[in-house]
């Protein structure tokens, strides 16, 4: 039987974690969200801050990335996050006239997130950037690719969930997985560490995801 690899294990550590993060409202009340629900409303302005970040640490993660494949797979997700995403909001904030949120504005558990991103980017670990995204992307992909195909009515969400269950995203996703194991795999002494972080990411997103339901 093959050993788990360092992911399976960091997974199953914390399967307590995962599995309230998997039954977090967010994931079972987005499909009958729409462009008129206060929590969807503050969702995608708080989303919109983070993808900025994201953009950032994705950025510095191409820097980092000790291999031109890495860095052409990373530029790849900087990619999809610059023009698909940015794209999505540039369409829903006008349709919804929603905007970005003012600097100071952001609730608590929105800001951390975003700041321990941004930690992560100028810390320049880049094993610690991995695992920063990999908690989020496998976080996503858990919560949409479990939502029946057609269960949002709403164009928005339908959209949003479109881009988090698309083939790219999942093998963003695994690529993440596998590399993470990698490193892990050449550095045992860095696996702690890694492991800490993927798990504090994801505590950090729960934060972020019930702030949208903070009125
Ligand atoms: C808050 C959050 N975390 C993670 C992801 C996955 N990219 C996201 N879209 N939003």
């Amino acid at each position: 039987m093959t050993e788990p690899s360092f992911t399976d294990r960091a997974l199953a550590a914390d399967a307590a974690l995962w599995d309230t993060a998997f039954a977090h409202r967010f994931a079972r009340d987005l499909p009958v969200m729409d462009g008129a629900t206060p929590a969807f409303r503050r969702y995608l302005v708080y989303e919109y801050a983070l993808v900025l970040e994201a953009i950032d640490l994705v950025a510095r993660a191409v820097a980092a990335a000790p291999t031109i494949p890495e860095k052409r797979w990373l530029a790849d997700a900087l990619g999809g996050l610059v023009h698909a995403q940015l794209a999505y909001f540039d369409a829903a904030f006008a349709r919804l006239g929603l905007a970005p949120a003012r600097p100071g504005t952001l609730p608590v558990g929105v800001s951390a997130c975003l700041a321990a991103m941004r930690r992560a980017g100028a810390g320049g670990d880049y094993g610690e950037m991995l695992a920063v995204m990999f908690a989020g992307e496998w976080l996503y992909w858990t919560w949409c690719s479990a939502i029946p195909a057609g269960a949002a009515a709403d164009p928005e969400v339908a959209a949003w969930i479109a881009l988090h269950t698309d083939e790219a995203f999942r093998d963003h996703a695994l690529w993440l997985k596998a590399l993470l194991d990698d490193i892990a795999g050449t550095d045992p002494d860095a696996a702690p560490h890694l492991a800490e972080t993927i798990a504090s990411t994801l505590r950090r997103e729960l934060a972020f995801h019930d702030a949208a339901f903070a009125a």
